[in-house]
């Protein structure tokens, strides 16, 4: 099998200063990869430049990242747009910046399911999608789904947003999926069903995941594979075992000891 997303040697800079350097990974199908690390170590630079969603200001300088054997750097913009969407997703860490303020999230939905599957399916039953979407809202324990459809996102908390952001994904089922902290606006119960929901799509649709957290019990939870960012660079990276369990950077083991420490209080 080949991987499906394959990063070699990326930096990525905000004007003259590298906020990701020399970052290589790799992931095969249906496997999940944890990113944690300090704020400011590039987590979400680092996925953000993958996804082809660096704002301005900032551009990957070194480097190639390949999905599912393509250069995606090569990639016309409109290629690469059409990727998205389809066959990689992201959930972002303040789910505003991907919903639309002035449409009903039942219309969001729609339209983020028809798009992913123009190519698929074709015309899409209105009906249908809805039932999929209160089946997906049920399954992360977003209740009240007939009222939540109706609703525009500035009416419902943040973690509702963001159940409603990785609904999307669940229907989607995308071969990629980048989540940035996708649990943190969520109250534990919720996050150990999302998490579920997060290994079902893993386990069911093949998806790969790559999800940055500040939270090591999640990686030890769903990851398969672990990485460790510092200061813009991977400083430990392999399977999820080897980094929780034999932790070789002084860096690591620090971060590990604070965790263990807070859960012991
Ligand atoms: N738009 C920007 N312009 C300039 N520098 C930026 C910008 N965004 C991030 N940076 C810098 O890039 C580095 C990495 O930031 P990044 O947001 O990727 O870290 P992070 O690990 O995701 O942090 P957090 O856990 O707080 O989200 C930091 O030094 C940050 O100050």
């Amino acid at each position: 099998m080949d991987p499906i997303l394959n990063v070699r040697h990326l930096e990525i800079k905000y004007g003259e200063m590298p906020a990701v350097s020399d970052v290589s990974l790799e992931l095969m199908p249906g496997e999940v990869l944890g990113v944690v690390g300090e704020s400011g170590s590039g987590k979400s630079t680092l996925i953000r430049g993958i996804m082809g969603l660096l704002g301005a200001g900032s551009q990957i300088t070194e480097g190639d990242i390949c999905f599912q054997g393509k250069k995606l750097l090569d990639l016309e913009q409109r290629e690469r747009r059409k990727l998205m969407g389809q066959q990689m997703m992201m959930i972002f860490q303040n789910p505003q910046a991907s919903l639309v303020p002035i449409r009903t999230v039942e219309k969001q939905i729609y339209e983020a399911i028809s798009e992913g599957s123009r190519k698929r399916a074709g015309v899409l039953n209105r009906k249908k999608v809805r039932e999929q979407a209160l089946e997906a809202f049920a399954k992360i324990g977003l209740k009240g789904g007939e009222q939540i459809l109706k609703s525009y996102p500035f009416q419902l908390s943040g973690g509702m947003n963001q159940r409603v952001c990785i609904a999307i994904a669940m229907m989607q089922r995308p071969q990629l999926l980048f989540a940035d902290e996708p649990t943190s606006a969520l109250d534990v119960t919720v996050q150990s069903q999302v998490l579920d929901e997060l290994v079902k799509l893993k386990s069911l649709s093949g998806t790969a995941i790559v999800i940055v957290t500040h939270n090591i019990g999640i990686v030890e939870r769903i990851a398969d594979k672990a990485a460790v960012m510092y200061q813009g660079r991977l400083v430990e990276y392999g399977s999820k075992d080897e980094v929780i369990q034999h932790p070789r950077e002084e860096y690591t083991k620090k971060l590990l000891n604070a965790v263990l420490h807070l859960e012991r209080e």
